[in-house]
């Protein structure tokens, strides 16, 4: 897909396609729309990392919040979203055993407790022995960046579904 075809979008399009860069945020996308045309596809990832950017400290917890736990319940109830399916199955976290999920649930447990938003980590760039080792690591050396941090692994998961949604062939939108 190219330049072209998304400043063509109108609104409805633009949401439909670009709706869950950042999960279930559909109002980023809303709100990227209005900023068009887009020079290039990395102006337009720009603007998405730039509304992150200048939301209150409430507003990018709640961006946070949106994340479903790294197998958590709904990878196993099956209600995640598509991209997060990918990414969580990719990572292998479907294969993690019961003590493995136990594991991971009690350390999203203890970080939501600590920090008051779930761990995000950018899936696709990690994996099942990986994600329990990082969550361990940070509940162990806490950061008063947490929050910085966690936002960088969100902009990783919206660059990364960017860059699938812009090779996608525009027949198949
Ligand atoms: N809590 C999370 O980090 N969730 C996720 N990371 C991903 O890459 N996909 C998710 O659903």
């Amino acid at each position: 897909m190219d330049t072209e075809k998304v400043n063509s979008m109108d609104f409805g399009e633009f949401v439909d396609v670009f709706g869950n860069v950042t999960e279930r945020c559909p109002l980023i996308a809303a709100a990227v729309w209005s900023q068009r045309p887009f020079s290039d596809l990395e102006d337009l990832e720009k603007h998405f990392f730039a509304f992150i950017d200048a939301l209150p400290q409430s507003g990018q917890e709640g961006i946070l919040r949106c994340h479903p736990d790294l197998a958590g319940s709904e990878l196993q109830r099956g209600t995640l979203t598509a991209e997060s399916q990918r990414e969580q199955s990719g990572a292998g976290l479907r294969s993690l055993g019961a003590d493995g999920r136990l594991r991971l649930a009690e350390l999203n447990a203890q970080y939501r407790a600590r920090f008051g938003f779930p761990f995000v980590l950018a899936a696709r760039f990690s994996d099942r022995t990986a994600v329990p080792r990082e969550l361990a690591r940070l509940l162990l050396c806490p950061s008063a960046q947490e929050l910085r941090t966690a936002l960088g692994e969100v902009k990783k998961i919206g660059s990364l579904r960017l860059a699938d949604l812009l090779r996608a062939d525009p027949a198949k939108l």
